[in-house]
């Protein structure tokens, strides 16, 4: 039994309460008395609006799938299609065009087009890592990952490796920073004269780029270079391992990275209940206090990490000068959907977990926006908001922070908004979802994992999908994908707004990352999400090759390419030709990573996984992937392309497949033989009734096994 306290009306879990009232409310100004009261009147005047949007997701879902059903076996009509959605108000009309009018917007949002890294907020070693990968060394990217072809290799360092780790960093220099009849490969020494970077003896051939040094200017420690927005700092040290072998003493080539970081509350991790909520509110205040720490043992040493300090240099003149030595950092909070036992509202209901989290995270934020040399140089704050369906949705969303700014005392719209554009309602009416909030805004972000999960559970009742990679080659995702630039660029979020795009899946697959994703700041997206610190640093690069702001403006001028009609074409399967091989393939693959995701979510509260698929590629799993996967099986057993004992068998059998990957961890309880503990059966829920889950999100069955396996060992 959960131990409460009365707040202005809410029954708060007392380890909750003493987190706000102790650590959260101290230093920010804000009374506690009004934090409550103001905390209450969101929750008791937006919950009945929360509930009734929900409500509303639920009739035009009914009403979609009835206009299905009544015509299964026909040919799709996809005008009656697109004039019944208008009919029900999914489609909404498009209003005038618009420029929004955010204000206060940080640089790395604006102004510096590079990688958004996400992590999940509960882990602090995590975190505080991806707050520190605004910096990265290019050369460790390189020679540890499998970007330039092959794993790295076991035991000490190899030369060889070293060698062509060196070569290839030294032709990135000559493409971004050029020096006439010159390659850096060649240079034997970098110095300053009169202001200006000399490498031997020759100029750079863009000057403007050299932007600080370090040490002595004749033979500077470090010297700053500066590419489309993007810094590059030159370590020399002649007693580096690398340095010393090198020519020029290049001991390594930092780029700045991770740009901007998200903070997440949401889809990477397992917050249930007030003690997980506390620790991802815990994580957010000591990184907005700025005092964040974690111990961490690595390799045999014990080390205490904490927030890096900002870069500090001399500008060409030889004046103080300094660069962000973090990423930004954007907090997601939850959608509109969950609630939490966190609080009950005056009824006893469990309150909305969106309302808590943005009045708790903004009023944790108020420590970074009180002091100097945080995060927000401009005094915002900037929550990411998922899973929205619609323009009515966004406007609520404006509309609570509306409320928690005045409870919090805060100037209107210090919060801003980032909207994921992950469920199909936003995608087709995503300018009045910038319109709802045009004053807030300061990204859109193609979300494309949620997005598949809702493309197919909008859809269910009209046919069997393609499989899951084919459904990523179909027309919808590529006028999904566009639609979004176009209209961003558009609304006016060129140089004001970050426009975004979606997760690279495969952290291993760093080879095939700096191949493929050049690809997003090639369509025009200012930043574009990385799983991981390394991959920042990888995807850095694109960033030094395309000048994104150029692209952007081409294609403004060029208008719209893509139009809601592409979007609604529905991925269905229209052949079906799959061997009975090629089906239970899919379904296996889908069941591996639905277990291998599940099972560390509710036994051990892990949100985010690196789980193997069936060619034994790690993938990224969160909910949103996991969502694709349950709602994948979930419709083929709807349409009967497998049957329910053929799912039950593959569940199985995948079972046994992830409790072997799982073998060497000691916290790990296997599913096999007895597949009757919670996980095993949070997983068969997710298939079995993924059909009716609302929007065919995991959260409400993974939230209630959680709970369940909570209690249980509590005994
Ligand atoms: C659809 C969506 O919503 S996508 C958004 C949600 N997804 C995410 O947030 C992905 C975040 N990424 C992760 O959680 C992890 O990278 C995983 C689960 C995919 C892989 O984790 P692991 O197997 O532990 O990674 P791996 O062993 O390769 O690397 C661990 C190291 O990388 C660091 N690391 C890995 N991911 C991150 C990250 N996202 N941020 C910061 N550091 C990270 C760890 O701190 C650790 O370094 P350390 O030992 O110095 O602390
Ligand atoms: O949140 C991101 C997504 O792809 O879903
Ligand atoms: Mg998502």
């Amino acid at each position: 039994m959960t131990e409460r306290h009365d707040k202005s009306g809410l029954q708060v879990a007392s380890e909750l309460a003493a987190f706000i009232d102790e650590r959260a409310l101290p230093g920010t100004g804000v009374e506690t008395e009004a934090f409550w009261t103001g905390l209450s009147k969101i929750i008791h005047e937006l919950g009945p609006e929360n509930r009734e949007l929900l409500d509303r997701r639920q009739r035009l879902q009914e009403q979609i799938d009835a206009w299905h059903i009544e015509r299964r076996g026909q040919p799709h009509d996809h005008n009656a299609y697109k004039a019944f959605l208008t009919d029900i108000g999914y489609l909404a009309p498009e209003g005038p065009d618009f420029e929004i009018a955010t204000s206060n917007v940080d640089p790395e949002i604006a102004l510096i087009p590079g990688p958004q890294l996400v992590v999940p907020i509960t882990n602090a070693r995590y975190a505080l890592n991806a707050a520190n990968a605004r910096w990265g060394s290019l050369y460790d990217a390189l020679y540890g990952t499998d970007a330039l072809g092959s794993a790295p290799p076991a035991g000490g360092y190899d030369k060889g490796r070293g060698a062509r780790v060196v070569a290839w960093a030294r032709v990135f220099l000559d493409d971004a920073f050029p020096v006439a009849g010159l390659s850096h490969a060649d240079a034997r020494r970098y110095h300053v004269r009169d202001g200006a970077l000399l490498v031997d003896d020759l100029p750079l051939m863009q000057p403007e780029k050299f932007v600080g040094y370090r040490g002595h200017p004749k033979a500077p420690d470090a010297v700053l270079l500066v590419n489309h927005g993007l810094h590059v700092e030159l370590v020399f040290d002649r007693t580096h391992p690398i340095g010393s072998r090198d020519q020029a003493g290049l001991a390594d080539i930092r780029l700045e990275s991770a740009v901007s970081a998200i903070m997440d509350c949401e889809d990477s991790v397992a917050c249930v209940d007030a003690e997980d909520k506390v620790l991802a509110y815990a994580n957010w205040l000591g990184l907005m206090r700025g005092d964040l720490t974690a111990e961490v043992s690595k390799g045999g040493d014990r080390f205490t990490r904490a927030l890096s300090p900002d870069l500090t240099y001399a500008a060409p003149d030889g004046s103080p000068s300094s660069v962000k030595g973090r990423a930004l950092m954007l907090v997601r909070n939850v959608g509109h959907l969950m609630t939490n036992p966190a609080i009950l509202d005056r009824d006893g209901e469990e309150v909305f977990e969106g309302l808590m989290d943005a009045m708790i995270t903004t009023l944790i934020a108020i420590h970074d926006l009180q002091r100097d040399g945080g995060n927000s140089v401009e005094g915002s704050v900037y929550v990411v908001k998922p899973k929205m369906h619609g323009p009515e949705e966004v406007a609520f969303a404006v509309r609570t922070f509306d409320m928690v700014e005045d409870a919090l005392g805060l100037p209107r719209n210090t919060v801003k908004i980032g909207i994921m554009d992950e469920e199909r309602r936003t995608s087709v009416n995503l300018k009045e979802c910038i319109r709802a909030a045009k004053h807030r805004v300061a990204f859109i972000n193609t979300g494309f994992l949620d997005r598949t999960g809702d493309e197919i559970h909008t859809s269910m009742e009209a046919g069997p999908f393609s499989r899951k990679d084919f459904i990523k080659r179909k027309a919808w995702i590529g006028a999904y994908e566009n639609l979004n630039v176009d209209i961003g660029l558009e609304c006016g979020l060129m140089r004001k707004a970050q426009i975004g795009k979606g997760m690279w899946a495969m952290p291993d697959m760093m080879a095939a990352m700096l191949d493929q994703k050049i690809e997003h700041p090639r369509a025009g997206a200012s930043c574009a999400w990385v799983p991981s610190p390394t991959a920042a640093t990888l995807h850095a690069l694109h960033y030094h090759k395309v000048d994104v702001f150029k692209v952007q403006e081409k294609l403004k001028a060029g208008g719209r390419r893509a139009h809601v009609d592409g979007i609604l074409d529905i991925p269905l399967a229209t052949f079906r030709r799959w061997t009975s091989e090629q089906i239970i393939r899919e379904v296996e693959n889908n069941a591996q990573g639905i277990l291998g995701y599940v099972v560390r979510w509710i036994d051990q509260g892990v949100g985010c996984s690196k789980v193997p698929d069936v060619n034994d590629v790690g993938l990224m799993e969160d909910r949103a992937t996991c969502r694709i996967s349950a709602q994948h099986i979930a419709n083929w057993l709807h349409h009967g392309v497998v049957s329910q004992d053929q799912v039950m068998v593959a569940l199985r059998k995948m079972a046994e497949i992830v409790d072997a990957q799982n073998a060497d961890d000691p916290h790990y309880r296997p599913m096999a033989p007895g597949f009757d503990g919670i996980a095993f059966q949070a997983a068969c829920d997710l298939v079995f009734k993924g059909r009716v889950q609302p929007s065919g999100y995991t959260e409400p069955i993974l939230h209630q096994r959680r709970l369940e396996l909570k209690r249980k060992s509590l005994g």
